[in-house]
């Protein structure tokens, strides 16, 4: 599907989309190491939200004292997570607070790398679909697992996560039946790191 032209391949914009915990840094680091330019969403919105930038501020405004840790000096991400993912007004205030900012630095990287001549970029993020990042890209690859490898690989990662949290965060993004309809191709991570790797290798065959 990645546009071929004389003299080489033609640049493809993938967006690499997947529930929490499907699998997309996984594919990501994969996809690096096959030459892909990754622009990862979850690292900047980490990096527009660290202490004392603008989107910090206005969280801390918004949010209050509530979401600080012990001695006040910063955000615990773990405070927001518990009021956001069992709020969905509360959500759709961070997402407002948090995505232009997120979007235009997901814009900024993907113009640095085209200009540089990347022939694939990835944009690797779990709310692709759900916050319209997909106008920015020429295919949409899901990463597809059963929810319950999705709980358990999520709750085996985050050492403090209890199952009733896990399941809040997943059910916060779109259904993965949902995400379907948008995917140009679907990556199976049900199985083992190989069986993937075996994948994102036939993929980068048809793409280059
Ligand atoms: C709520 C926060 C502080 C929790 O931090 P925490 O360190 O526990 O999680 P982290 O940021 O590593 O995200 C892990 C995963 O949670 C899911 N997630 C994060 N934010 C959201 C959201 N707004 N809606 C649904 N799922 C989300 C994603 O699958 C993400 O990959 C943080 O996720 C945040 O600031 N979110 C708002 C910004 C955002 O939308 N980020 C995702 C960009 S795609
Ligand atoms: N095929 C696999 N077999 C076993 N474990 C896996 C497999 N793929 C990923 N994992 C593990 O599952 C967890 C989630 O994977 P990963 O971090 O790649 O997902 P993600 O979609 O990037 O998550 P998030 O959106 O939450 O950042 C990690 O601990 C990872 O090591």
């Amino acid at each position: 599907m990645g546009r071929t032209v004389e003299g080489g391949m033609a640049l493809t914009v993938v967006g690499l989309t997947g529930g929490i915990a499907s699998g997309k840094s996984t594919v990501s680091s994969l996809l690096k190491d096959k030459g892909a330019a990754i622009i990862d969403a979850d690292e900047i919105a980490k990096e527009i939200m660290s202490k004392g930038k603008p989107v910090w501020i206005n969280v801390v405004n918004h949010f209050g004292e509530q979401i600080l840790n012990d001695d006040k000096s910063d955000i615990d991400r773990k405070k927001l997570a518990d009021i956001v993912f069992s709020d969905r007004i509360q959500l759709e205030a961070l997402n407002s607070l948090t995505h232009p900012e997120i979007l235009k630095e997901i814009k900024k990287q993907l113009e640095n790398y085209k200009k540089a001549g990347r022939k694939v970029i990835v944009i690797d993020a779990a709310l692709l679909l759900e916050s319209g990042l997909d106008a920015l890209v020429d295919e949409v690859w899901l990463v597809a697992v059963d929810e319950k490898t999705q709980i358990k690989r999520l709750i085996m990662r985050e050492k403090d996560m209890a199952h009733a949290q896990a399941l809040n965060r997943i059910k916060s993004q779109m259904p993965l039946k949902e995400k379907l309809k948008y995917a140009n191709r679907v990556i199976d991570n049900n199985a083992g790191i190989e069986e993937t790797r075996e994948q994102i290798d036939e993929i980068w065959r048809e793409i280059s």
